[in-house]
């Protein structure tokens, strides 16, 4: 198969898009792909470091009100448009496919416009705006959450999971937390803010630091990888005990999250896949500053089925963090049930069925 996809922005788009291409390689090693991306999206450090051949477009989203800016964005989609036409005649994909993000949709418009056999993922519970604009376009929809299905047209559209599902799941993990400096056979609490960070999740945990370190467990606080020197700020001067590690970014997560006995952290879609594929209990502080609030009902999913926890951003303080994190990672017999209520919502099979599905669509 000849393959084109393009995911861009965040970790959430992109690592998708990875999972599928492992897939693709596994069963079919003779297998060609090309990843169109943006010039300043987190895919542009990330991808070509998985040995797969990156061509990049200048793009950029709407704002709400800033008309010169949005006279600049038409501007680039229409160049982006042009340069992705380009990209297909010149790669000849048998399937274009867009996994999220502005720049797949240049890329995916541009297939269908010719005739190429086009194929999105949406990951969230509710669809984004690429998304929404590209299923009017596309051959063939694909969901990682079951509520999605009725927001697209019902005749192209399957549920097939999140393809970083079965990635996770499918991965022997060989990682060790003495790489970091701390211990294996010590209960570990991983929070991040999905793959760029979050401001208030990074400022309460710092704030916390003082009594994380006095736990019986461990905790890994990783920051994102352009906030990692404002959190060390706020922390100058401040003890940080050998039960906690402060980390910019986690590039080999698969590997490390079978390791993890709990997690604070967003509610990203890719985040969710990989918890429930994996049965990892989790703390959800929703981003409110997403479209239709999606990640608060990508995490009542979770929380439906006791799988995680819920807190509002508004209620995150240390009080709420810490207590939180106590509750489950002080309560063995409660984290194991709630891990086993997650593993039980895990679509450990996503990328052969996405693939499945992309392979019904080429010619
Ligand atoms: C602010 C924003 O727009 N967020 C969206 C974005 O989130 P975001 O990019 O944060 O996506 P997710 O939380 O879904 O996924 C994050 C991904 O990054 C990985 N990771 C994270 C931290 C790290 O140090 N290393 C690492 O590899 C995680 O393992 C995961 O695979 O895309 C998601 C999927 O469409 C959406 O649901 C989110 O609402």
């Amino acid at each position: 198969m000849r393959l084109m996809i393009s995911g861009g922005g965040t970790g959430g788009h992109i690592y998708p898009a990875l999972a599928l291409i492992e897939e693709l390689r596994r069963v079919d090693p003779d297998s060609e792909v090309l990843y169109v991306g943006s010039t300043r999206g987190l895919e542009k450090d990330i991808v070509p470091k998985h040995n797969i051949d990156f061509e990049e477009l200048e793009i950029q989203g709407f704002k709400r009100s800033l008309s010169l800016y949005n006279v600049k964005t038409v501007a680039l989609f229409m160049k982006s448009l042009h340069k992705a036409k380009k990209l297909i005649k010149q790669f000849k994909p048998d399937i274009v496919i867009g996994t999220g993000g502005y720049v797949s949709g240049a890329v995916v418009y541009a297939a269908a416009q010719m005739k190429i056999p086009t194929m999105i993922h949406e990951q969230n519970s509710v669809v984004g705006l690429t998304n929404r604009f590209l299923s009017k376009h596309v051959d063939k929809i694909a969901v990682g959450f079951e509520d999605a299905i009725s927001q697209f047209p019902a005749d192209k559209t399957v549920y097939t999971g999140n393809p970083r599902a079965q990635q996770v799941a499918n991965l022997k993990s060989d990682f060790s937390w003495t790489k970091y400096g701390l211990k294996d056979d010590v209960p570990t609490l991983l929070i991040f803010g999905g793959s760029q960070g979050a401001l208030k999740i990074n400022r309460v945990t710092a704030e916390s630091i003082h009594l994380f370190n006095r736990k019986d467990y461990q905790v890994v606080f990783v920051t994102g990888p352009k906030r990692y020197d404002d959190v060390m700020e706020q922390l100058k001067g401040q003890t940080i005990n050998d039960n906690v590690a402060i980390l910019d970014y986690i590039a080999d997560m698969p590997n490390v999250l079978p390791k993890v006995d709990a997690i604070v952290g967003r509610a990203g879609a890719t985040s969710l896949a990989e918890i429930t594929a994996l049965g990892i209990p989790s703390v959800l502080i929703p981003s409110p500053y997403v479209t239709a609030d999606h990640q608060t009902k990508n995490a009542l999913s979770l929380v439906k089925n006791d799988a995680a926890v819920i807190i509002t951003e508004d209620d995150l303080t240390e009080k709420t963090l810490v207590e939180n994190a106590d509750f489950i990672m002080n309560d063995r017999d409660k984290r194991l049930k709630m891990a086993e209520n997650a593993r039980n919502m895990g679509c450990r099979d996503a990328a052969t069925r996405l693939l499945d599905l992309a392979k019904s669509i080429c010619h």
